[in-house]
């Protein structure tokens, strides 16, 4: 997506540790009209799939997933919880994910009243790097008996493969713009064709 990658382009830093922030307009202050624009790309990627729900996972998910709900028949968004909580009651899946930017261990929970055996799930999420956070989704969608349909992602990280690896096992994985390489030196980002 030409406008996603121009964006990364004005406005993305390069940090050491194979950090890309983009924190200008997509995981702190939020560029609205660009995940509506994020949506609509998903939206004609999945066309003729049936989406009965969104799942993502907090914090920097949940916007992006809410707004392109409205181009998937402003189907319910879940978001995973990193958590536990009083808020959260009754029988949960649960599994553990390791942060890329937190760099430590976080639960994955979702309430079984929210993520149910007939839902085909479209998981959505601002990174892809290692694939940590969809693999921890996509073992939530497989013990609720979930199938999951496609996964929408605004920014990957080609080089660090995770994404490859979930097309090999034959994931349909719609990445707005991958990055196939960066270099916190000099500040370039090269984007896969
Ligand atoms: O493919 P991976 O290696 O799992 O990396 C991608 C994940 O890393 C970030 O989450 P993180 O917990 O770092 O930050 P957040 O709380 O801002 O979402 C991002 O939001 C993705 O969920
Ligand atoms: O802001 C971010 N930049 C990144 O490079 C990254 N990788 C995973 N999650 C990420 N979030």
């Amino acid at each position: 997506m030409k406008e996603l990658e121009e964006r990364i382009r004005e406005q993305g830093t390069v940090k050491s540790g194979d950090v890309l922030k983009v924190d200008a307009f997509l995981n702190h202050q939020c560029d609205v009209e660009l995940f509506d624009h994020m949506g609509a790309a998903w939206a004609e990627h999945f066309q003729g799939k049936t989406i009965t729900k969104i799942l993502t996972i907090e914090a920097s998910g949940i916007g992006i997933a809410c707004v392109a709900a409205r181009h998937f028949g402003n189907a319910p968004v879940v978001f995973a919880k990193k958590a536990q909580s009083i808020n959260l009651d009754g029988d949960q899946y649960t599994t553990t994910v390791y942060s890329f930017t937190k760099q430590k261990e976080f639960p994955v929970i979702v309430s079984k009243r929210y993520l149910n055996e007939g839902d085909h799930v479209l998981l959505i999420d601002d990174f892809l790097a290692n694939g940590k956070a969809l693999r921890g989704l996509i073992e939530l969608c497989h013990k609720a008996g979930a199938v999951v349909e496609g996964i929408g992602i605004a920014v990957e990280k080609g080089f660090q493969g995770g994404g490859d690896k979930l097309r090999e096992e034959g994931y349909d994985v719609d990445s707005l713009a991958i990055v196939e390489s960066m270099d916190s030196q000099t500040g370039s980002i090269t984007f896969r064709a």
